[in-house]
């Protein structure tokens, strides 16, 4: 099971994820309780070892908005949250980091279609914490793609067995409060999602 943890603004928290086994986190650099600069994004990002996949999160900015802060933060993959066109996608794809493409499940579940490298399946409101029907997409997406939305160190296990993703993606259940990551909550969602493999 792919985890990626989202939404980190602490070097702590940063720390705690890489060295509990997530394979991939999220800087929010959009507008958000999580929200961070592509400079501290920069700073949380250099010690990240190369096997994890630092990704800075966007949501309706232009791609060349996108551009500037993936290069300043130097971030390995970008995902593009929401209703982006296919443009979007293509106008990044020379950017040389992965795209990954974050939609609810009313939009094409095809991962690849806007030519991205990842899809997320996430709830109607990004970053909400609010579970949703996870086995209405069962069988639904097609290629690498996480499960996001409301995912917690005790509901993970359930979500999956709904909705069989190849990946999960949190950020809202490993928080005490809106943009407070908890290093213990982090370690026990690793703990349950790893054990998962469909
Ligand atoms: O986390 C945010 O605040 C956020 C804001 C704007 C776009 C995406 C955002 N996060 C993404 O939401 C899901 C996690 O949701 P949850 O909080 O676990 O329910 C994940 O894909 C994040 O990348």
């Amino acid at each position: 099971m792919y985890v990626k943890i989202c939404g980190l603004s602490e070097p702590e928290h940063v720390a705690t994820a890489v060295e509990a086994g997530a394979d991939a986190i999220g800087f929010v650099m959009t507008r958000s309780p999580r929200r961070i600069t592509p400079e501290r994004a920069a700073e949380l990002a250099a010690p990240v070892p190369p096997h994890v996949l630092t990704v800075g999160v966007f949501r309706g900015e232009d791609p060349q908005a996108v551009r500037e802060a993936a290069l300043t933060s130097g971030v390995r993959a970008v995902q593009l949250h929401g209703k982006h066109p296919h443009g979007d996608f293509t106008a990044l794809k020379d950017l040389g980091v992965r795209l990954v493409r974050a939609v609810d499940a009313q939009a094409d579940l095809r991962c690849g279609a806007y030519d991205e490298d990842l899809l997320i399946v996430d709830a109607p409101h990004a970053g909400s914490g609010q579970p949703w029907d996870w086995a209405a997409v069962r069988g639904r997406p097609s290629g690498q793609w996480m499960l996001a939305g409301g995912l917690a160190p005790g509901n993970v296990a359930e979500a999956v067995a709904a909705a069989r993703p190849w990946g999960v993606d949190v950020s809202s259940g490993v928080e005490t409060a809106p943009g407070k990551k908890d290093s213990a909550l982090i370690r026990s969602f690793l703990k349950a999602a790893r054990g998962l493999d469909v």
